[in-house]
């Protein structure tokens, strides 16, 4: 490999993105070069090899993990994502921020990933469902409402949640529902924890967009990514007076600066599979639609999606993370450099482990909260977060947003492991 070749792997290696940040905001806070050694690596990575037996009759063997990355402040928490590029390191890296983003957001939990190098959309719903249950099957020893508590993520929803639970319950023989969030609402899910994620993204979009923009009413707004995170994040900020000015997912975007109709939208993804279909706009690449102009750009679909090649020419000026890892760390230099605020994904897209918090915490209840009432909690829990990040961003000075939220994250993981006796 020449070493143009080893950069461009590195820099497309979510892990290896997310072990510069933790070392950047660990100098900044004074910590040793042990700890950050400590912090960088995984409690537990479990690797799974799971095989179905496909409409033909063939054996389809497929890999999974779930990395286990600290559990200094409570069991381990976060999502399962199912993608046909998912690797061990990605699963490690998105465990790491989500011990960063459960923290901060000051849940008692720790920070876990899954994921299995699938396709879905090449099986059948049978098939999905049998290498859900085997997945479950192969890791239900790892797994618990107080041990590990997997949910939602790229690809999976509640039904891949009703699969789980109902194998780990049929498996184990213990109805532990909090085991898993994101669950129908039949077996104990919330109803809000659907939107909650959008509805978290909107909530900073519109606090950074009060500091930086004067507001979010009228704010111009391109979103990438049209799954559960872009198209409840659309709707949201539509409902607050922002102008969605263009979509995307897969196949492209469409761009039309007189305003996108997001209930439009959602008609077209649901009739044709893709919003690039949307009739009224013009139609782009991803390349093109993430350096469109605009006043607010909302990256919601995959990582590293904005680089150091692009970074000089996004046009935004504000951005708001909601996928998880969509700037790499060269990314964020150019940004700050350029004085783009950016929207850290672990605050960012928070609403959705806060939503899962609260059905967790009512599952071991045994109740549920009304809707309104959980969708409040969530907004003032986003507006706090947001409001501690925002103060120690101007604590801090000469630093970006991301930097006060992992410093903050990263302090109150390491006062934990230090009074438990870990560090
Ligand atoms: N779901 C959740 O609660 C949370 C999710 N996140 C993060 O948000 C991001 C999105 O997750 P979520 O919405 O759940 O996932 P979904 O699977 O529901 O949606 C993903 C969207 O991204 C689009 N997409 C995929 N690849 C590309 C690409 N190469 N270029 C442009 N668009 C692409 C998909 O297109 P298409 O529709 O054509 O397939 C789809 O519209 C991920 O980073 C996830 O980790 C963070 C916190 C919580
Ligand atoms: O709801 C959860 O537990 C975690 C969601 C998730 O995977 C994330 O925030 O990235």
């Amino acid at each position: 490999m020449n070493s143009s070749a080893v950069e461009e792997t590195l820099s497309s290696n979510l892990y290896v993105q997310q072990v510069k940040k933790l070392y950047n905001v660990g100098k900044i806070l004074g910590l040793n070069e042990d700890v950050l050694d400590t912090l960088a690596q995984p409690e537990r990575v479990i690797q799974v090899k799971i095989e179905i037996k496909g409409k033909d009759g063939q054996v389809r063997t497929f890999m999974g993990w779930r990395s286990q990355h600290n559990s200094a402040l409570g069991p381990y928490k976060g999502g399962v994502r199912y993608h046909p590029n998912v690797t061990q390191d990605e699963v490690v890296a998105l465990s790491m921020m989500m011990t960063w983003k459960n923290a901060l957001l000051l849940l008692p939990y720790g920070g876990g990933k899954g994921g299995i190098r699938v396709d879905p959309s090449k099986l059948t719903q049978d098939e999905l469902e049998q290498l859900s249950r085997r997945y479950v099957g192969a890791l239900y020893k790892y797994i618990g409402s107080d041990i590990d508590i997997p949910a939602p993520d790229v690809n999976t929803n509640p039904q891949t949640m009703a699969w789980y639970v109902d194998e780990y319950i049929k498996i184990t023989g213990r109805a532990d529902y909090a085991a898993f969030t994101g669950k129908p609402i039949e077996l104990g899910g919330l109803p809000a924890r659907i939107y909650s994620t959008g509805l978290g993204v909107a909530t900073t979009a519109r606090l950074a967009a009060e500091k930086v923009l004067g507001g979010i009413e009228g704010a111009r707004v391109l979103i990438q990514g049209f799954g559960n995170v872009g198209s409840f994040t659309a709707k949201f900020l539509e409902e607050m007076g922002a102008k969605i000015v263009g979509i995307s997912d897969i196949k492209g975007g469409v761009i039309n600066y007189n305003g996108i109709d997001v209930k439009k939208a959602l008609e077209v993804k649901d009739n044709t599979g893709s919003v690039f279909n949307y009739p009224d706009g013009k139609k782009v690449t991803n390349e093109e639609f993430l350096v469109s102009d605009c006043d607010i750009l909302i990256p919601a679909a995959i990582e590293n999606v904005i680089h150091k090649f692009n970074a000089p020419k996004v046009k935004a000026k504000l951005i708001v993370e909601g996928a998880n890892g969509p700037l790499t760390a060269d990314a964020d230099v150019v940004m700050k450099d350029r004085g783009i605020m950016v929207v850290p994904d672990i605050l960012a897209n928070a609403g959705g482990v806060v939503g899962s918090y609260v059905e967790w915490a009512n599952n071991k209840m045994g109740e549920i909260m009304d809707e309104e009432e959980a969708r409040k909690l969530i907004v003032s829990r986003m507006e706090r977060a947001f409001d501690y990040v925002y103060t120690k961003y101007n604590k801090l000075g000469d630093q970006d947003m991301r930097t006060a939220a992992m410093a903050m994250a990263i302090e109150r993981v390491v006062n934990a492991m230090k009074v438990r006796g870990k560090l």
